[in-house]
């Protein structure tokens, strides 16, 4: 599905020049959930707005089933961190949902079709009439990605899309992703700072870096499909790819081989 090559990327030239993603390669299957784990300022942005076409990488290659990105491509949905920039205030719930439909030449009942059914995966069948600001943080995010998956994306990108809730909310939305992703059998290549998150969110593990963000670990999460906020995160395998995870990320170099894409 989505296919990145030698990303690389600087900003600026000269003197000022920042190097700020290094030879990034790996692929994200179709129907797979990804989580991408890096520390702080190391480059995962940068990465995604790459990978959606907002910037145009220094170099290397991104492909999105088979089609170079060039722009913004149509089948990409994107959820950030900061739901309440994200969502037009003065527009209903529904109309927030239905909104980015328009563009795809939709007509106005399929449009409201494809709202309700967003907002029913997502648990808010009640208040398309609402506006944003009427709901919680958490009840916004949830818009958000109704939003996104209204629009049946190809790929889901998502940006620390939880960073910005409290530890409750995160855990139901944490598992409301699961289950609509599931469901849905989306594409879904999300990004954390959150060790716990990416282990409990993701089928795979991607390891990066500190600045420049580079690939240093491949992990497949063997963990059961059906996961749980307190018997998964307390067994054995969640622990010991926990650990293993934070370890690569405060410097521990793992075998070559396991490293996927080189
Ligand atoms: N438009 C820009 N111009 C110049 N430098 C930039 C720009 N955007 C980001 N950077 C720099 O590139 C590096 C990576 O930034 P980026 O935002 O991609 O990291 P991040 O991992 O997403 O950070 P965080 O975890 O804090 O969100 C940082 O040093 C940042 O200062």
């Amino acid at each position: 599905m989505l296919e990145v090559s030698g990303l690389y990327h600087r900003y600026g030239k000269g003197d000022g020049a920042h190097l700020a993603v290094n030879d990034l390669t790996f692929t994200v299957e179709t129907g797979q959930l990804a989580c991408i784990v890096g520390p702080s300022g190391c480059g995962k942005s940068t990465m995604l707005r790459c990978i959606s076409g907002l910037i145009k990488p220094t170099g290397g290659n991104v492909s999105l089933q088979g089609k170079p990105v060039d722009g913004v491509p149509e089948d990409l949905a994107v959820v950030f961190q900061d739901y309440s920039r994200s969502l037009f205030p003065w527009l209903t719930v529904r109309k927030n949902v239905e909104f980015p439909l328009r563009w795809r030449g939709l007509g106005k009942a399929e449009r409201r079709k494809r709202a309700e059914e967003a907002l029913e995966w997502v648990n808010l069948p009640n208040v398309g009439d609402k506006y944003p600001w009427q709901l919680s943080g958490g009840m916004q995010q949830r818009v958000s990605i109704a939003r996104a998956l209204a629009r049946r994306p190809a790929l889901l990108l998502m940006d620390e899309p939880f960073a910005s809730v409290d530890a409750q909310t995160r855990f139901e939305l944490e598992d409301l992703l699961r289950k609509v992703q599931r469901q849905n059998k989306s594409t879904v290549l999300l990004v954390t700072h959150d060790i716990d998150e990416s282990v409990y969110l993701g089928d795979r593990v991607l390891v990066l870096s500190k600045s420049p963000a580079t690939i240093v670990a491949d992990l497949t999460v063997d963990l059961p499909d059906e996961r749980d906020q307190i018997t998964t995160r307390e067994s054995p395998e969640f622990v010991s790819l926990r650990a293993e995870v934070a370890r690569l990320l405060h410097g521990g170099a793992k075998a070559p081989a396991e490293v996927a894409g080189g």
